[in-house]
């Protein structure tokens, strides 16, 4: 069988490549308005306005065909033919920022000058438009000696032309009229070039876009951007335990029918147990906290798209600066808040090695959705919700806290890292501004669906599988009459040899038996804690509590706080290991991030406790 032509799609970052690609496609690829979103090959397939169907290739934005870092190689193998398992393009979409056409078509015409069919998709006319430039696409294709087609990629404008265009290229070995030895030139003539095809086609208006520049100038502030970020991060936390709690309400409502409906259904005995005890209490202990995740996503998804992002991104160059790392590193650091995974994939956007692997290290300190369970758990039964004042509530306040805690120990994981392991200069902060957006509703929309589906499917598949584990080990073998099933089981047995090492750091036996199992995901320490004291009592009411009522006041002050702690620092993520170790190419990096961040989670954790002790919090 033959296969598909391959067509990719190149250009600068922030261009709309990927928006086009699920506009022509359907995939439901990430855009966001930040260079370096796409950092792997993604591929779908269209159909050409005669029917042949292609292969679309989404690429990383590049500069240039002479790349630096290694989402950028990617993209000059597949066009020039050389990645391996990959056959050469049919033809090339080069995608261009219409309102930055000097800066994108510097690349453009590098690319022009292999020689391959190439089509250009003028994208991002709307913002174009809005700015008030006016832009001669036929002029630019004369000048360019290729079709030019404009598009607006999220409003699906321009599809039909482009198809058609892509129709005559595909196929054709008809090389572009003048291909110049634009490849070789050098980088100031390529440049002097790109202006001059920008500026002949391009109608500026007399005033520029300077409500941007003004918004900038106070976003962008030291001091007053600064605390605008700080505000920000401040409410984003606040809200995430001020709006769940009626969706939280709901959810628990719903498991506590399914538990009941369960328990009524089945006859007392291990069947039921494991229902109910190992299913149920496992997975609703964790699928409560979907409210509070979406909410967390909402706030970062609408900072995404409005180009807020890379704003935050300089603001904290500085103080990256300080630490050793380039500005490059705060998107994939950024991106860890959500999940560890795809930060240290988005180092691939970092070109030095050192300012990489730092950044890899360090990217499981950020606070990921999966420790919000958690934090949320402990905190709402240890910490009172008090209202502080002004309607700061405390315990949005001690989230905060642990999410700074964990900044910090990233930063200052950093400097030490780079004086010592990782030492090297730091690259600086060289990243384009993007344009200020409205994000689209749908976007956002479809993105909360996304991690909503994330997040079910790990509760439905890695939770429910740790949860029946669990149940299992906590289950068997059967403990005589009158001693505590929990402490005679399997799983009691293994949590009493790891509890004197955690002793001197204030953990109990519960605590050392649910660290063990949160190992594979963090999540399941919440899973484990609901199924011991289901499995504990025999007790109706307790099985209407929820994991947060029933831990209310079962630990002193100082334990729960020192457990807190340890989720932010310890490596409880098997998958962000297997991560490490595919990117950095071998076992030595995963293996010293477990053993540094396991020592890092023991010392914060035991000095926690001991101060809170002290401090006769207990
Ligand atoms: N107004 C407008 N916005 C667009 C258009 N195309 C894309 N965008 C927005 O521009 C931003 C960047 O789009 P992406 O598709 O992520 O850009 P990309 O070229 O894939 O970027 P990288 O993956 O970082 O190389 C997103 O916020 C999109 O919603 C367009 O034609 N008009
Ligand atoms: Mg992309």
């Amino acid at each position: 069988m033959n296969p598909l032509p391959l067509v990719a799609l190149v250009g600068n970052p922030n261009a709309g490549k990927s928006a086009l690609f699920n506009a022509l496609t359907g995939a439901r690829q990430k855009v966001g308005n930040y260079p370096g979103v796409t950092v792997e090959r993604k591929s779908g397939r269209f159909s050409l306005d005669d029917g042949r169907p292609v292969e679309l290739v989404d690429l990383p934005g590049t500069y240039s065909l002479d790349p630096g870092s290694p989402d950028e190689a990617v993209t000059r193998d597949v066009v020039t033919g050389h990645q391996a398992g990959e056959r050469p393009p049919a033809a090339i979409v080069i995608v261009v920022d219409a309102g930055n056409l000097d800066n994108h078509l510097r690349f453009a015409l590098q690319l022009v000058a292999l020689g391959l069919p190439t089509v250009m998709a003028l994208n991002m006319v709307d913002m174009a438009e809005r700015d008030g430039l006016t832009i001669d696409a036929e002029m630019l294709s004369r000048e360019l000696g290729i079709p030019v087609v404009p598009t607006v990629a999220v409003r699906r404008r321009g599809l039909d032309e482009l198809r058609a265009a892509l129709g005559k290229a595909v196929g054709s070995n008809a090389a572009p009229e003048v291909a110049e030895a634009a490849e070789h030139s050098s980088y100031t003539a390529l440049q002097r070039r790109a202006r001059a095809i920008a500026a002949a086609a391009t109608t500026r208006p007399e005033v520029t876009r300077d409500a941007a520049e003004r918004i900038d100038r106070v976003l962008l502030h030291p001091v007053a951007g600064l605390a605008i970020l700080l505000a920000l991060l401040f409410v984003m936390f606040q809200a995430v335990f001020a709006w769940s709690e009626a969706p939280i309400g709901w959810i628990e409502d719903g498991f506590s029918v399914i538990q009941g409906a369960a328990t009524d259904a089945l006859p007392a005995g291990l069947l039921r147990s494991l229902v109910v005890d190992g299913l149920i209490a496992g997975v609703g202990s964790v699928v409560v906290f979907l409210p509070q995740i979406l909410i967390l996503f909402l706030f970062i998804l609408v900072l995404e798209a409005s180009g807020y992002m890379v704003r935050a991104a300089f603001l904290m160059d500085k103080l990256m600066a300080g630490v050793g790392l380039s500005g490059r590193a705060f998107i994939p650091l950024l991106s860890s808040f959500a999940c560890a995974i795809p930060g240290i994939m988005a180092t691939r956007t970092i070109d030095d090695p050192k300012d990489r692997l730092t950044t890899i290290l360090i990217a499981p300190l950020m606070t990921c959705s999966a420790r919000l369970p958690v934090y949320a758990v402990i905190i709402g039964a240890f910490i009172p919700a008090r209202d502080m004042g002004y309607g700061i509530g405390l315990q949005g306040l001690v989230l905060f806290g642990l999410y700074i805690a964990g900044i910090l120990g990233a930063m200052a994981a950093a400097f030490i890292l780079r004086r010592t392991v990782t030492r090297g200069a730091a690259g600086t902060f060289m990243m384009e501004l993007p344009r200020y957006q409205w994000p689209d509703p749908r976007d956002i929309l479809i993105g909360l669906a996304q991690r909503a589906w994330i997040f079910l499917r790990r509760a439905g598949t890695l939770i429910l599988a740790a949860s029946l584990l669990l149940w299992l080990l906590l289950s068997f073998p059967q403990a005589p009459e009158g001693r505590s099933q929990v402490e005679y089981s399997a799983a009691g047995c293994i949590a009493s040899v790891l509890e004197p090492v955690v002793r001197p750091i204030g953990f109990n036996h519960e605590i050392a038996l649910a660290i063990i199992p949160a190992m594979a995901a963090r999540e399941v320490a919440v899973a484990a804690l609901g199924t011991v004291y289901s499995i504990e009592s025999d007790d109706e009411t307790v099985l209407e509590q929820t994991v947060t009522e029933r831990l209310s006041g079962r630990w002193p002050l100082p334990t729960a706080l020192a457990f807190l702690m340890w989720f932010v620092f310890a490596p409880q993520c098997l998958s962000t290991i297997a991560v490490i170790r595919r990117e950095t190419n071998s076992w030595r990096w995963p293996l010293f991030a477990l053993g540094y961040l396991f020592v890092l989670a023991y010392i914060a954790a035991g000095a926690t406790f001991w101060t809170a002790t002290a401090l006769g919090l207990g």
